[in-house]
């Protein structure tokens, strides 16, 4: 039996399994766990919109966990800013329960954890509550980092339906700023976007609006297929396109996805994502047949 965790973070969701569990197909693993109708179902929900394969290193001076992000169509993603989020406040926990989360810089309600990720190693900080502050490196609109088949930033530009600017923090988004993002219909003009021959290996798309504090958002994600609840990278990237075209100079912005709430804060060192994370269960699978894993709750 493998045990399996339950994540979300503003309604992002992953399923968490500790690597050196012995899942020699992860791909096929996480295909079958996430699936919306026949995956499997823990703290009220079915499927998710991935797994985290978390590997904890702790004979570090800051621990380190390992992360890696198979989506529910078995591609891997270099960079989650809600699974990392989630990945570190997975890693709190252990060390908690283990009583060694205790650092030198810690503040005496905080943990730190350094999260790897194919996008590069990122500090995050996790609260007693699990709100989770994780740095998110500086997003870039140079067409080699996005990537973009171009020798220009793609900037304002027509892209199906849709006027976007391509950024990468940590994976491709293409994002568009519109009146109201809920008179979008995501799923019918992000699939152009996605599959554009301008981004060779696809795009996540996002699209923005102004709000109260900040901006609304929704996204479709590459290797879901699909809009999702919440994109962590998503709202960084609003946040940095919104600075870049001049809609907002302010260094802390509130990114509002269809699941919450994530403040952004940007300044010349990078971008910090923050927000909540939640726990919602648990669950062990026979790994020969996934579909017949009981919820073992909490
Ligand atoms: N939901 C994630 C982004 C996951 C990766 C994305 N689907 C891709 O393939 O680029 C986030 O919170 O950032």
């Amino acid at each position: 039996m493998i045990p399996i965790e339950k994540y979300h973070g503003t309604g992002n969701d992953f399923f968490v399994v500790d690597a050196v569990e012995p899942v020699a197909d992860r791909r096929e693993l996480a295909i079958r766990l996430c699936d919306r109708e026949d995956g499997l179902a823990v703290g009220g929900s079915v499927g998710a919109d991935g797994v985290l394969f978390l590997a904890l290193e702790d004979g570090y001076a800051s621990p380190r966990v390992v992360m890696t992000l198979v989506q529910p169509d078995g591609s891997t993603a270099p960079m989650c800013g809600n699974g990392a989020r989630c990945a570190a406040a997975w890693a709190a926990r252990r060390l908690r329960r283990r009583g060694e989360h205790e650092s030198p810089d810690d503040a005496d309600d905080e943990t730190t954890v350094m999260v790897d990720t194919q996008a590069g190693t990122r500090r995050a900080t996790v609260d007693d509550d699990r709100n989770v502050t994780l740095e998110m490196g500086v997003p870039s609109f140079a067409p080699a980092a996005v990537p973009v088949a171009r020798d220009e930033p793609l900037v304002e530009e027509p892209i199906g339906e849709l006027t976007a600017t391509a950024v990468s923090t940590g994976v491709p988004h293409a994002v568009a700023f519109v009146d109201d993002v809920s008179s979008v219909d995501l799923a019918a003009v992000a699939p152009t976007v996605r599959h554009a021959e301008t981004f060779p290996r696809g795009a996540n798309v996002t699209v923005a609006s102004p709000h109260d504090e900040g901006f609304e958002q929704r996204t479709y994600e590459r290797g879901i297929e699909g809009e999702t609840r919440s994109c962590g990278t998503g709202a960084v990237a609003v946040a940095a396109v919104a600075r870049e075209l001049g809609h907002t100079d302010a260094a802390s912005i509130a990114v509002r996805p269809p699941g919450g709430r994530l403040d952004i804060r940007l300044d010349e060192r990078g971008a910090t994502l923050a927000g909540p994370t939640e726990r919602e269960g648990t669950a062990e699978i026979h790994i020969d047949n996934p579909q017949s894993a009981e919820a073992a709750g909490d």
